[in-house]
């Protein structure tokens, strides 16, 4: 057991040098450090507060948790604190890197099996640590598997575990959508039950293929695209002929990891006595083997950075105007109001077929594969269009972007489709604390679900046959002191961010330009709401933050969230947390100003697709001659329901009341700084006001649409004549009803 200093490291940014970065996440940047009373060199993980605005509670759970955890194999916090906008959290100093950086740098092609076994056994004992202690890590991968100068592997990265016992009563599965898509377990994506801790081991053994080929089986495809494959096709998995280098047990260990029903994986503990296990050495062995030859971390993270920004340029000679075109089509932009974006997902949709063309014929994740079809969830091969029933991954066509479109609505039922879900996805508010304060808000989840019922359901999935072996391929500068102007103690108490530059502020356009690539092909529009709110507005009222427009940069973790701001949207600039002089209202309770606009937005998509489903209908009977009958009754029947129509508009009015009174409200000036404690507590009874309101209204338009729907006789009116192209913003969740 490893001893626990239980030295008090300052709590103050004075007391530390920062020099080289050494690492980058979504969120955060890493520094190896000094700190100056120790004469000790640290690692301090600089998380700018601004980006994760939503998640303080996430990152106070990070800290909290890496600061109580005691295990030789699990990264701790030494302490935290804030600076300025930023949280400051120093850790131990990982000389090697993460594992996902040494093969980058110098194993391209994955580390040897001996090396492999080493490295899991470690992860491996801190999985069964973290879970023993009721803890979900969420996030395994290589690039959260850190190595030291003398081989001591350690886990890392805290951002998204979850504790299981966080409510008293031992609720063991989550039901919120975070981790990143390569790694991330099927039920994580489907969010139908729920998932536990057996979501970390199909993580583990994701990542022990990624130690294995030096990448992540899907790695190289946009993310929608990964939920996709991960949720369809069969799992990856060693392949008996491409990795003949690997031994029988390894290829057991990883197949034992990767079965879509969690619970036919093992346990951590399980799995630790597979006898794969036994080819593991020791730390010694680890250096020798792969840390010797490496030049300082710092030198290499640099060397990899450059790498990536080159990659970013030739990204964008090829993507550009793609991107251009697809931004276009602003229907797309709607759908994200239910957790999926798709302008992002059609771009992403439109790179895959260069990708599929480019690389299909060599990929070995996809190799002799064909798409499950009759596994796509609520629908049947035979009533897929034949577009799709026949499409597959490895023969790509002109219109695969399209495809690829018509697959994930073919897929939405398993993934959240619960707009209040989304909304306090969005601001990370746990499903417990939810529930205490608003015991009907789960039920009406709940109640939600059933409405999609057993056809939705991707239990279907799970009865596939789980694999079959032979054919699944696997697939320094030191900051200035001076912008630092006031930090104040974290650790467990309250986030108080005051008005001072973030280090990363101070550092110039230019290079933040440099340390923050946007990666076209990873874009994301779909971040916290706050954060793109933030930017909207700074869009608006700041000429020198417009190098980061819209966009809103995403890298590793993907996180599901209801961010859209409709362009349309009246409310889109009004809330600025921090008053960053825009010539809006500002209000100071970022959660519930927050909620308001998106919740507008919402509604507004909602009639306008009441709206363009007339039209369809309209269009529909004048142009088929057979459907002219059901195509009346089904108008005549819209018509006629329309007192829940009219129910529907109350509800609205009454929104756009209270989102007026928030505005109005003398007290909610931008100055006013709410500390992090009462802010949640604000941010609750916001949310649940708000949110009985918006159940109501939700139930309201499912009532309305499923009448409307159950009136038409054939709902291949709507199947003829929706199309992508032609729509407007369009509620998704009628193709998941249909
Ligand atoms: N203590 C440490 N010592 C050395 N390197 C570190 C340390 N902590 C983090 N790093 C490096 O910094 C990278 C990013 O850190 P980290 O994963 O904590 O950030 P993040 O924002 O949570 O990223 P992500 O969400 O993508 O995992 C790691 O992949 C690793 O390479």
């Amino acid at each position: 057991m490893e001893c626990v200093s239980e030295k008090r490291y300052p709590v103050n940014a004075k007391d530390y040098k920062l020099y080289e970065e050494i690492g980058e996440g979504v969120s955060a940047t890493v520094y190896r450090a000094l700190c100056i009373p120790f004469n000790q060199i640290v690692a301090i993980k600089v998380l700018d507060l601004e980006k994760c605005n939503n998640d303080l509670d996430g990152i106070r759970r990070e800290v909290q948790t890496m600061s109580l955890i005691d295990h030789p194999n699990v990264l701790r916090a030494h302490g935290s604190f804030t600076a300025g906008y930023s949280l400051w959290v120093v850790m131990p100093y990982m000389a090697g890197g993460s594992c996902l950086h040494i093969m980058k740098s110098a194993y391209p092609e994955g580390f040897e099996e001996p090396v492999i076994a080493t490295l899991l056994r470690e992860t491996l004992k801190a999985l069964v640590y973290i879970h023993e202690h009721g803890h979900i890590h969420r996030d395994v991968k290589a690039g959260n598997i850190l190595i030291d100068s003398d081989g001591t592997v350690k886990l890392a990265d805290f951002g998204v575990s979850a504790c299981m016992f966080d409510t008293g009563d031992r609720q063991r599965s989550r039901n919120t959508f975070v981790g990143t898509p390569c790694w991330m377990a099927p039920e994580v994506m489907q969010q139908l039950h729920g998932y536990d801790f057996k979501a970390d081991i199909w993580s583990f053994g994701i990542t022990a293929l990624e130690l294995a080929h030096g990448h992540a089986p899907f790695s190289k495809y946009p993310p929608m695209k990964v939920l996709l494959m991960t949720l369809q096709n069969a799992p990856p998995g060693l392949d008996y002929e491409r990795d003949k280098r690997f031994s029988k047990s390894f290829k057991e260990m990883v197949a034992a990891c990767l079965v879509k029903d969690p619970k036919k994986r093992p346990t951590s503990e399980k799995l630790l006595k597979h006898h794969f296990f036994k080819n593991a050495r020791s730390h010694d062995y680890l250096v020798r083997a792969i840390l010797d030859n490496l030049s300082p971390l710092g030198e290499r993270f640099k060397i990899l950075k450059a790498k990536e920004a080159d990659l970013l340029v030739q990204n964008k000679a090829l993507y550009g105007d793609k991107e251009q075109i697809s931004q276009v089509q602003e229907y797309i932009r709607g759908i994200s109001a239910w957790n999926f974006n798709l302008e992002d997902l059609k771009n992403q949709a439109a790179l895959i077929q260069d990708y599929d063309c480019m690389s299909n014929a060599e990929d070995p994740d996809l190799s002799g594969k064909q798409m499950d079809r009759s596994n796509i969830v609520g629908f049947p091969a035979e009533k897929l269009p034949p577009k799709i029933a026949n499409h597959s991954i490895s023969a790509p066509s002109q219109e695969d972007g399209f495809n690829d479109l018509h697959d994930l609505e073919t897929s939405l039922p398993s993934f959240p489709i619960k707009p209040l879900q989304a909304l306090k996805g969005c601001f990370d508010v746990g499903e417990e604390a939810v529930g205490a304060t608003s015991p009907n808000w789960k039920v009406t989840s709940q109640t939600e679900c059933e409405q999609f019922p057993t056809e939705l359901s991707l239990s279907a999935m799970d009865q596939e046959s789980e694999r079959n072996e032979g054919e699944n391929s696997g697939r320094s500068s030191s900051l200035p002191r001076h912008v630092i102007s006031e930090h104040k103690i974290f650790l467990g108490g309250p986030l108080l961010p005051d008005n001072a530059l973030s280090p990363k502020k101070v550092i110039g356009d230019e290079n933040r330009d440099l340390l923050q690539p946007k990666y076209q092909s990873e874009r994301n529009y779909s971040g916290p709401l706050l954060h793109r709110q933030k930017r909207d507005t700074n869009n608006l009222s700041s000429v020198e933050d417009t190098s980061e427009g819209a966009v809103v940069q995403r890298k590793g973790r993907f996180k599901v969230t209801s961010a859209d701001l409709s362009p349309k949207g009246p409310t889109n600039c009004c809330f600025n947390p921090v008053g960053g002089g825009s010539a809006c209202v500002t209000i100071s309770n970022p959660a519930a100003s927050s909620v308001l606009p998106s919740l507008q937005c919402i509604l507004q998509q909602n009639t306008l697709q009441r709206e363009e489903i007339l039209r369809l209908i309209k269009y529909a009977e004048q142009t088929s001659g057979k459907l002219v009958e059901s195509g009346e009754a089904a108008t005549n029947d819209l018509l006629q329901i329309s007192p829940t129509w009219t129910r529907e508009k109350e509800l609205q009015a009454q929104f756009i009341g209270l989102q007026q009174r928030y505005e109005e409200r003398p007290e909610t000036k931008s100055s006013e700084i709410i500390p992090c404690d009462l802010g949640m507590k604000l941010k609750l009874v916001s949310l649940v006001s708000v949110g009985s309101l918006i159940e109501e209204l939700q139930r309201q338009k499912m009532k309305n649409v499923q009448s409307f729907l159950s009136s038409m006789s054939s709902v291949a009116v709507i199947e003829r004549f929706v199309s992508l192209d032609d729509l407007p913003p369009f509620d998704y969740r009628l193709l998941v009803i249909i």
